[in-house]
């Protein structure tokens, strides 16, 4: 699959830009604050119906516009896709597939996949454990239609139960019977999420090491380790164990809710022991990771969004990278970078053909 042109208007920085696209890799190269990533969130949210960056659609307007349109074709499976978006101001979004509305948003997602590797997947590492749920949440949900209808489930019954908690403690009066059925509900959804973390992980920490291995040599030792109250011991007894101490601490203190992944680089959390750039080296690893399930799941290869890749890498990962690019173990990529000769010099050296875009405020050079 590959995305023949891209227009943009009033979108961000731009007021209006047009580009023809190679199937193999596109740089949009340029200054701070160009309007690189800009583009690469364009793609973004054709693919996937909203921003990798921002939830708020109206802030993605051109500030003093009042809506804008992102259109795109597609070449898939060998037929076109027509795809088209627009957002006005305090007005539901329009996603046209060869001129023809979706009946529902959600029918969209999934035909266009795509991977973002960004500087603020950063957050994946140093931030909670929500955000590695989320991380492996949309994962699971790219390629499982069921898993999200399962997690919407899930997170219903775990509001209840715990306003129920709330409740019981702010009145002294304790619905048991009501508690029975919400860790019913619970235990069904929670198994079925666990079931289907825990499969998702046996085939995609293999995949994550492999990559890692490839991006850096062998000399790094690194692990990936899901970690779940579940493993050891099954959610219907966790509830029953744990139910004086949630009644105490008004909400339910076990689940899949606490589930985590653990990142270690020779041992230790990579998060205080990695340097920046075996963190950057850690998460583009997790996300090539996320490309191969995707592609061997959908059956074609997905975009590839590198934005800002080859900052804190060094040349001999930058190179590795590239080599995977090259390769085409993935389809078409876009990459962003501030170093027009830079980036133009490593294609060169590695003879990989490039599209090279340079961008100045929200205007575009082929
Ligand atoms: N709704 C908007 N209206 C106008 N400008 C916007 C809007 N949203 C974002 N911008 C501007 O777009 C500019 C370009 O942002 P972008 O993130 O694409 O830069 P970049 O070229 O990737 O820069 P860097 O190299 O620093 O990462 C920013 O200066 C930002 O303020």
């Amino acid at each position: 699959m590959h995305l023949q042109q891209l227009s943009v208007i009033n979108f961000k920085n731009y007021t209006e830009a047009g580009l023809l696209l190679s199937d193999g890799v596109n740089a949009f190269l340029g200054d701070n604050g160009a309007g690189k990533t800009n583009l690469l969130d364009a793609i973004h949210y054709l693919a996937l119906c909203k921003s990798y960056f921002n939830p708020i659609d109206s802030q993605q307007i051109k500030q003093d516009a009042d809506f804008f349109i992102i259109t795109g074709t597609f070449s898939r499976n060998g037929q076109t896709e027509a795809i088209a978006c627009s957002v006005k101001r305090n007005q539901k979004k329009q996603f046209k597939r060869n001129k023809k509305d979706y009946p529902r948003l959600a029918d969209h997602i999934g035909l266009l996949p795509l991977v973002m590797v960004s500087p603020n997947d950063v957050s994946i590492i140093v931030e909670g454990s929500e955000e590695r749920r989320k991380f492996i949440d949309n994962v699971i949900s790219q390629t499982d239609n069921g898993y999200l209808d399962e997690l919407i489930a899930y997170n219903k019954v775990l509001i209840n139960r715990n306003a129920l908690l709330k409740a019981a403690a702010d009145t002294g009066r304790y619905d048991q019977s009501l508690l029975e059925i919400f860790d019913e509900q619970l235990t069904s959804s929670g198994k079925k999420i666990f079931e289907k973390r825990k499969a998702f992980m046996e085939a995609f920490t293999p995949v994550f090491n492999s990559h890692y291995r490839f991006l850096t040599g062998e000399a790094e030792n690194v692990e990936l380790i899901y970690e779940s109250q579940l493993l050891q011991i099954d959610l219907e007894t966790l509830l029953r164990k744990s139910a004086e101490k949630d009644k105490v601490l008004e909400r339910t203190t076990c689940g899949v809710h606490k589930d985590d992944l653990l990142f270690y680089i020779h041992g230790m959390p990579i998060k205080k022991f990695g340097s920046q750039g075996q963190q950057k080296s850690f998460l583009i690893a997790l996300k090539l990771a996320q490309y191969t399930l995707l592609q061997q799941a959908k059956g074609f290869k997905p975009l590839l969004l590198l934005d800002d890749v080859f900052d804190k890498l060094d040349d001999k990962r930058v190179e590795k990278l590239m080599q995977m690019v090259s390769n085409h173990d993935f389809g078409q990529v876009f990459i962003t970078d501030t170093g027009y000769n830079r980036v133009k010099q490593i294609f060169e050296d590695m003879q990989v053909p490039v599209k090279l875009f340079k961008i100045a405020q929200g205007e575009v050079d082929a």
